[in-house]
């Protein structure tokens, strides 16, 4: 008989899960889900069920890498929240398999994985895709995303200067007294993006935060939020100047509000720039359109796992 799942709890995924690991296993992941014969990778686009009382989503995110042999998935409910309420936005909860018995043999917390993953991801967009020459690092929003964010952007790169925007000023305050290192914050998203190099936008907003207008012509936009077909962060006027990027075709045109309502064009995923049978355009204003894959929380869950056998 298979023996009981054990239980990851929350510190221990953020003692066990380092950027440094996690960033050449999630190249690898996107390289695969990117190749023309992708059948190593299976992974249908989230399912989502509308919680509509409570203005939220349960998402279940189910992964199979063939040739890993990683069975996951993960349980997410993702909220829109008002201003000032103190309810999570995001829980997550990830099922590890044995695939071939289909026990499971791990069950974990999903919103460390969660934040560590998508943050990983988007350096990776920034990796390939910001002005050889970046200074200016500019943050909107201030919440889990905004410090894994910060956190991976500024371990894997040298921004002379990194400023944050938050609807509430003191949760941007509250945010720069939290980080490691200085960041200015700024009242207006317009001051916050003047002249940066790269912009992640990490905010739980519907409407378009961030306008084409303000972004300084070649800028790196990696756009975290927003993963809903109706529910925008970008303008129409960045749409549409920007080459776009994404993790999944498939996921952006059946979930990204940005692109289905700009009618913004596809340029590449990042598996296939990975790949090299798509270009980096880093001279263009870019955007990484970001809505989070199985894939992504079975690799991150595979490394947990296998950190923590080490331990016990
Ligand atoms: N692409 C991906 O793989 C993932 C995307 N997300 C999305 O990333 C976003 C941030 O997630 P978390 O940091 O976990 O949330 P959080 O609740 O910790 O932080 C959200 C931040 O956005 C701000 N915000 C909320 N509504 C806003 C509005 N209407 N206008 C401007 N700012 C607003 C909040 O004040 C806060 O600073 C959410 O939209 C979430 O759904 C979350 C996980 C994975
Ligand atoms: O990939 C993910 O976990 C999520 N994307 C949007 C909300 C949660």
């Amino acid at each position: 008989m298979a023996e009981p799942p054990v239980l990851i709890r929350q510190d221990e995924v953020e003692d066990l899960l380092h950027y440094k690991d996690l960033i050449p296993r999630l190249e690898i992941a996107l390289r695969k889900f990117s190749k023309l014969d992708s059948a190593e990778v299976i992974q249908p686009v989230r399912t989502t069920v509308p919680l509509q009382k409570y203005n939220g989503f349960l998402g279940l995110m189910p992964a199979y890498l063939v040739h890993e042999d990683i069975l996951c998935t993960k349980l997410v409910c993702f909220y829109k929240r008002e201003s000032g309420s103190t309810l999570p936005s995001t829980q997550a909860t990830v099922l590890l398999f044995d695939p071939e018995y289909g026990n499971v043999k791990a069950v974990m917390d999903g919103e460390v994985i969660t934040a560590k993953r998508t943050a990983a991801v988007s350096a990776i967009s920034a990796k390939l895709l910001m002005p050889a020459k970046s200074d200016v690092l500019t943050i909107l929003g201030a919440g889990h995303q905004a410090l894994s964010h910060y956190n991976v952007f500024t371990e894997t790169f040298s921004f002379k200067e990194v400023r944050v925007w938050s609807r509430r000023k003191e949760t941007a305050e509250r945010f720069a007294q939290s980080t490691q290192g200085h960041v200015t914050v700024l009242e207006s998203v317009e001051e916050a993006v003047n002249g940066a190099d790269v912009i992640v936008t990490v905010t739980g907003a519907s409407e378009p935060v961030l306008f084409g207008q303000w972004v300084k012509p070649g800028a790196h936009v990696a756009a975290v939020g927003a993963c809903r077909p109706d529910w925008r962060e970008l303008d129409d006027v960045l749409m549409r100047q920007a080459e776009v990027y994404v993790d999944s075709r498939e996921g952006a045109v059946a979930e990204s509000g940005d692109i289905i309502l700009s009618g913004a064009k596809v340029f590449a995923e990042l598996g296939e720039v990975l790949n090299g049978t798509r270009p980096a355009l880093r001279e263009k204003t870019t955007v990484f359109k970001s809505l989070g894959m199985g894939i992504q929380d079975a690799v991150s869950a595979k490394l947990v796992f296998e950190q923590w056998k080490n331990k016990h």
